[in-house]
């Protein structure tokens, strides 16, 4: 039971192998789905919407962040654990520096960061304290407010552009992966093309390295309008750990996603 580390996914992407990412914000859940091969679990700021009922993730905290990834990191999962930054933990340096520091504390092998090129800074701080980071970019939900809803980004040549040019600068100053959320796949393939970290996907095609899903999507439980890259892995299978397993193998045999699950 070697553990998932970023080494071991850059060294997927040099083999054009997939990987696997779910979120998971608790033990039990996060058991099973590391014992179901999943690669990477990410506490997500999404909690604030499929535990907690909100609309957005605006009201996720740094204190409800640390208490799933305290809960995830005591199943000593085999999975590389991933924590988000809230919304507006990162409104300062000292304050990403810091609360940054709150999530390693918990048990997180690394932090995610939703932002663009300004993020440069952050991570540079980030990566010389040894935190390792993942830049976020696309749709960032932290932004919903900003976007005027969840809809699809880099559609225009020129957004297309400073999202590549983005993943360059941030790549450079250090993030050891890009997320891509909600981006045309062949953009996704561009910017993956640009960078030579791992990237990683949600709406952004098959072209990717590693695919991920909110985990309440996957087993088709989420309240309300379901976005068009969600595939219900239980639906098909007669238990959660088999789709959870159906999940990674299909990420790992590019069956997931399809053309109907990409924009
Ligand atoms: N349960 C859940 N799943 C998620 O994937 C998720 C969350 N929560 N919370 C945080 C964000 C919000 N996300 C979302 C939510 C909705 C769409 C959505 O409905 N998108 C439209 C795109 C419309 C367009 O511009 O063409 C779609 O049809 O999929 C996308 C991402 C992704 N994240
Ligand atoms: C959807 C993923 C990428 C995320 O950021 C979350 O779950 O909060
Ligand atoms: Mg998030």
């Amino acid at each position: 039971m070697t553990p998932v580390t970023l080494s071991f996914l850059q060294q997927c992407r040099q083999d054009n192998t997939p990987f696997s990412c779910l979120t998971a914000y608790d033990a039990t859940f996060a058991a099973q789905a590391s014992a179901a091969g999943i690669d990477v679990l990410l506490i997500g700021d999404s909690l604030g919407m499929v535990l907690q009922g909100h609309d957005s993730t605006l009201a996720v905290t740094m204190d409800d962040v640390v208490y799933h990834t305290k809960n995830v990191a005591r199943a000593r999962p085999r999975s590389l654990i991933m924590a988000d930054l809230p919304f507006m933990a990162n409104a300062t340096l000292e304050s990403t520096l810091l609360n940054s520091a709150r999530l390693m504390q918990a048990g997180a092998n690394m932090v995610k960061i939703e932002g663009e090129g300004w993020l440069a800074d952050s991570i540079k701080a980030l990566v010389r304290r040894g935190i390792p980071v993942c830049a976020h970019m696309g749709l960032t939900p932290q932004s919903v407010n900003a976007f005027g809803g969840y809809k699809v980004q880099g559609r225009t040549s020129d957004a297309a552009s400073k999202l590549i040019e983005d993943a360059r600068v941030l790549e450079t100053a250090g993030a050891a992966l890009i997320l891509l959320e909600c981006v045309p796949r062949q953009v996704a393939a561009d910017v993956r093309e640009a960078v030579s970290v791992p990237v990683i996907g949600i709406g952004a095609g098959p072209e990717v390295d590693g695919q991920i899903l909110v985990m309440h999507d996957m087993l088709g439980v989420s309240q309300g309008k379901r976005p068009r890259f969600v595939k219900n892995f239980l639906a098909t299978e007669a238990s959660i750990a088999n789709a959870f397993r159906a999940y990674d193998h299909a990420v790992k045999t590019r069956t997931f996603p399809a053309k109907e699950h990409c924009f």
